[in-house]
């Protein structure tokens, strides 16, 4: 079985970043790059941490309208990404334009409710009921869309799993027992949400920031 796990580099320099991946790469299955590593070093630091030789999940959260999001679909075809995240709150024609722009290798998921946010965070945003409603709702949508599947926290997947058999579903929120949880709010450990059905578990600082990342990733890969 391939390893599940695909290390989110928030860092903001390339050399530290790769240096972190070239350590554990034998204990994680890919690389996540997302906003802040892309706003930083672009299309050259991908290709940077691509010498590592595992897939690369590009995580842009692209939210704008569909012509917009289909044309930075477009820019990034070059890159090869295994993954690309939109956000659902895009809409039905945001998602079906990013889909049609995206290569034929590349699964692109939709955020559903980020895992920062609990109940009351999302009444603030003036969308009532629970954080299970808003993630299967913008689960159908996205599956209605045609894409290949969600970002959900590890609270959500196991019904997201159930009512979308084939679908692809990315976890992050993820923390091993007694690892500070930080700005995340809806966490579940690796193990939890490989059982509940994730496709890929998205862990960042509790290997990225930890003092030996190398016995953080290889403790990981032993609970799985
Ligand atoms: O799309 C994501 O990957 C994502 C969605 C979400 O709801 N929550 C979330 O934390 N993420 C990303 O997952 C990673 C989690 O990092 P850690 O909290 O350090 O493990 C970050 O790179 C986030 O950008």
């Amino acid at each position: 079985m391939t390893n599940p796990v695909y290390l989110a580099l928030d860092l903001p320099r390339v050399d530290a970043a790769r240096a972190i991946a070239e350590k554990v790469k034998g204990h994680i299955g890919g690389i996540k790059l997302g906003l802040e590593f892309f706003c930083a070093h672009g299309h050259h630091g991908v290709h940077e941490l691509a010498q590592v030789g595992l897939p690369i999940f590009l995580d842009l959260k692209l939210h704008d309208i569909p012509n917009t999001v289909a044309g930075a679909m477009q820019a990034i075809h070059v890159l090869e990404p295994r993954i690309v995240t939109v956000h659902a709150a895009g809409g039905r024609a945001m998602m079906e334009d990013a889909k049609a722009a995206a290569g034929e290798n590349t699964k692109v998921v939709a955020v559903t409710m980020l895992t920062s946010l609990d109940e009351r965070d999302l009444a603030r945003t003036g969308v009532s009921g629970s954080a299970h409603d808003q993630v299967l709702r913008l689960a159908d949508l996205a599956q209605d869309a045609g894409l290949d599947g969600i970002v959900c926290s590890g609270h959500e997947v196991g019904e997201v799993h159930r009512r979308w058999k084939h679908g692809f579903f990315v976890v992050p929120g993820l923390r091993p027992a007694g690892s500070a949880v930080g700005d995340q709010k809806r966490v579940v450990t690796p193990r939890a949400a490989r059982d509940a059905g994730a496709s890929v578990l998205v862990i960042g600082r509790p290997i990225s920031k930890a003092e030996d990342p190398l016995a953080a990733a290889r403790a990981i890969e032993e609970t799985l």
